[in-house]
């Protein structure tokens, strides 16, 4: 197995001519073939939206050329929601034919979309959840969830490679918690502080949204003596702010002690020295999630395997610069099993 292209995105050529995953169903439906398919189509789909979420538009420096969607990328962004949409409906339709027919494997995978599908049926009169919102919701979680978190685990991952005694102080910390007989389980990963200061380091030195997402203010107001008119775009550029050495001991060193002991850093949006998942209102819906997804998804990959670069090949730690930062060069490792059981990989 070669670990490579986190983020789903290894991808070329054209899109277009992928996007044949859909068949006639018996009953003159479209619907995409099968499972793998629909998770190929909607990897893909997820990467697009990414790259064209990160994509400067003329349309918002010049407003007035708005109609004329001048690069196209109102009419793309449109093409890729429906597909997004195609893909909801989808799921949903399959998930709630598995409940008519009352087999009761629809409550066997009782999972977040059947909790949602509750929650829309026991319904709320005063806010109701529709299939609408529910699909929102979703895509947010995709949008705002996939490549943000499978990138900061490829970082997290060639950061350790390249500071193997961060590797080496890691991997005794899961074992002791976890056991060299046994894999990583959700339970664990909340006695893993050096693990846990892998991420924050990571976070600083590689943010996800290096520029958060565009704000815009309602009413003129004065930041720092700067006048920012209302409705102006406002990025703030964390990542400047990560890498600042009148607030950073060797700034460009990943060091993940500097978050251990009495460490003052958090990301709960409160510091502005430290912020990678932003402040206020906006601040990171699913940092929660985030956590739990990278804890569990670096844990395992430390504990279960040895890492090493194939042969002849460098370590490449630069960063591909946009909304979502990722690495330039997609990290390629190969594994080793370290469990003391084989069963354990089946
Ligand atoms: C390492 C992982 C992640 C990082 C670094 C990250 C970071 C961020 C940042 C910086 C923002 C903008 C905040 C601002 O501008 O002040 C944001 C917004 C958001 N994130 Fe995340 N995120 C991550 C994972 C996730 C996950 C897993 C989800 C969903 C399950 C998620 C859902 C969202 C949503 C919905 C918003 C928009 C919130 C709003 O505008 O009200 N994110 N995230």
């Amino acid at each position: 197995m070669v670990f490579e292209d986190l983020a789903g995105d290894g991808r070329g050529g054209d899109y277009d001519a992928d996007f044949g995953a859909e068949a006639e169903s018996e009953d003159g439906a479209v619907g995409l073939r099968e499972d793998g398919e629909m998770g190929a189509e909607f990897r893909q789909v997820v990467a697009e939206m990414t790259e064209l979420l990160g994509k400067p538009n003329l349309s918002d420096f010049f407003p007035g050329l708005a109609r004329f969607d001048l690069q196209g990328v109102q009419k793309q962004m449109k093409g890729l929601a429906k597909r997004f949409d195609r893909i909801f409906e989808n799921i949903i339709d399959q998930r709630l034919k598995m409940d008519g027919h009352g087999s009761g494997t629809a409550e066997e995978s009782a999972d977040f979309l059947q909790f949602l599908l509750k929650l829309k049926d026991d319904g709320d009169a005063k806010t109701p959840l529709t299939i609408t919102h529910l699909k929102a919701l979703l895509m947010g979680m995709v949008v705002g969830g996939t490549d943000t978190t499978s990138n900061t685990v490829e970082f997290a991952l060639a950061e350790m490679m390249n500071k193997p005694q961060v590797l080496r102080k890691a991997q005794p910390e899961i074992e002791t918690v976890v056991g060299k007989d046994n894999i990583v389980e959700e339970l664990h990963i909340h006695k893993l502080p050096y693990l846990y200061a892998v991420m924050k380091e990571t976070l600083r030195l590689h943010p996800a949204l290096p520029l958060l997402v565009p704000h815009c203010p309602t009413e003129s107001c004065i930041v720092g003596g700067y006048t920012i008119p209302k409705g102006a775009r406002v990025f703030v550029n964390v990542w400047a702010v990560h890498r600042d050495p009148s607030i950073w001991t060797n700034p460009l060193e990943f060091d993940p002690e500097r978050f251990l002991g009495d460490s003052k850093w958090d990301y709960s949006g409160n510091d502005f020295n430290y912020f990678p998942f932003g402040s206020g209102r906006r601040i990171c819906a699913g940092t929660a999630m985030a956590e739990r997804m990278f804890m569990f998804s670096l844990a395992s990959l430390v504990h279960s395997f040895d890492w090493k670069l194939p042969e002849g090949e460098r370590l490449d730690l630069e960063e591909k610069f946009g909304i979502v930062l990722k690495k330039k060069v997609p990290l390629v490792v190969i594994p080793t099993p370290r469990l003391s059981d084989p069963a354990l990989y089946e």
